[in-house]
């Protein structure tokens, strides 16, 4: 008995058993390449919060000011449209109408200048394409002549002012109340004043990625008008990365690990069976390899993995939404309607601001909703306008 275990592991031991492979694989790829090449990347298990989130943060606290700083150039160099091309008041409904709903917030940083510029050159770029696209400012501050920024862009966007319309907000309410009543008015003016076939809402601090026309280009004409996705009450442009792995668990997230899973685990086996001369399939060693890629697929981190579908809008995933955050939110005609309709009878407060008031109107109304991996905007706004925090940090 002795003798035969003994020879047992000999065997497994020996330097060409797969065994002795896998295993030197496994430490080599966890213990020492994965640590050493994303120890940076800030949504990887492998990054070194210790070392690296400070100066992080501070860097890209730098590095956005001086964004800011970017944007306010290209507005003061930019000539001035006349009067009605900037009110964009020609009679016609256009496909896409792009919303920004802003606030005054921290003057240095410019937010609502980065996202404006970021958009107004996106649009110029892309020509015949988006003709029929407009953008909106919607300016939700209390005193609108105070907000800065909003004063330098109403020379080259049409503008709504929640004062103007004599929708004062009441004092008395809440911030989170407040900032669901500015969405609802956004919303509103949004329709009222094109009657657009589709309205992309942006907070003040979601700027875009370059690719996001294009690819909305791909969602409006191709894939949203499929029967299930048809009446969703809407589209979430971005979800935070920090909640994007696969072990914040949603169904389809789950699937998506194991296809990743069943997917590569033939494919390295049949590398390994190349490499070291073989028969190809090996049950036990396509299983280490299922699981060895949806191992570091998720220790690297997923966020990165969904990088690799900006090569084509083709490649864009739907799927079902989860509750965070509304930056970039994406509603066709009908579905503003139906969402203004239900959140006028919500009331938001601490803990129930508008991003959860408009996910709980799923199982309350028996509504859909989705997001698109990746995300189409970044979410630059370190300071919130809504909380306060002092000294943020990138995660
Ligand atoms: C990145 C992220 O997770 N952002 C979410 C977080 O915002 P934040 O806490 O990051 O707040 P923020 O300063 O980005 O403000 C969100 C939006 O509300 C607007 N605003 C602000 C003050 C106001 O009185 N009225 C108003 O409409 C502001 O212009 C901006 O467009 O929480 C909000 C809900 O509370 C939303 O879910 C945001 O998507």
């Amino acid at each position: 008995m002795l003798h035969q275990a003994w020879q047992l592991s000999g065997r497994w031991c020996r330097w060409s058993s797969p065994f002795i492979h896998l295993l030197t694989l496994t430490v080599v790829t966890f213990g020492v390449l994965a640590p050493l090449i994303c120890h940076r990347l800030l949504h990887s298990y492998f990054y070194l919060r210790r070392w690296h989130l400070n100066p992080m943060s501070q860097e890209f606290l730098e590095q956005n000011q001086q964004e800011g700083q970017a944007a306010l150039r290209y507005f003061e160099k930019l000539q001035i449209p006349n009067a009605s091309e900037a009110s964009g008041g020609d009679a016609f409904q256009p496909l896409l109408l792009v919303t920004i709903i802003t606030v005054q917030r921290r003057n240095d940083f410019h937010y609502v200048l980065q996202v404006a510029s970021h958009f107004h050159r996106l649009l110029q770029n892309c020509g015949a394409r988006c003709r029929s696209h407009r953008i909106l400012l919607c300016n939700v501050e209390s005193d609108p002549s105070s907000h800065q920024d909003v004063r330098l862009l109403s020379s080259f966007f049409p503008m709504v002012s929640r004062d103007k319309t004599g929708e004062n907000p009441d004092p008395r309410v809440n911030q989170f109340e407040k900032e669901k009543q500015d969405y609802v008015f956004c919303l509103q003016q949004s329709l009222l004043v094109y009657n657009p076939e589709y309205i992309l809402i942006v907070e003040d601090d979601a700027v875009p990625e370059e690719e996001i026309f294009p690819v909305l280009q791909h969602l409006l004409l191709a894939r949203f008008s499929k029967p299930y996705l048809r009446d969703a009450l809407y589209f979430k442009l971005y979800h935070p990365e920090r909640l994007q792995r696969y072990f914040n668990p949603e169904p389809m997230r789950i699937l998506e690990w194991l296809g990743l899973g069943m997917f590569l685990g033939p494919m390295l086996n049949c590398v390994y069976c190349w490499a070291t001369g073989r028969p190809s399939l090996s049950w036990p060693i396509v299983f280490f390899f299922a699981l060895y890629s949806m191992a570091l697929s998720e220790l690297v981190g997923r966020h990165y993995m969904l990088e690799l579908r900006r090569l084509a809008p083709a490649l864009y995933n739907i799927v079902p939404v989860t509750e965070c955050c509304t930056p970039a939110m994406l509603f066709s005609a009908p579905s503003a309607h139906r969402a203004l309709g239900y959140l006028k009878g919500l009331h938001c407060r601490q803990g129930f601001a508008k991003d959860i008031a408009l996910y709980s109107l799923l199982r309350t109304k028996g509504e859909k909703a989705y997001v698109v991996e990746p995300n189409l905007v970044r979410h630059v706004g370190m300071y919130s306008s809504l909380r306060l925090n002092d000294n943020p940090k990138l995660l």
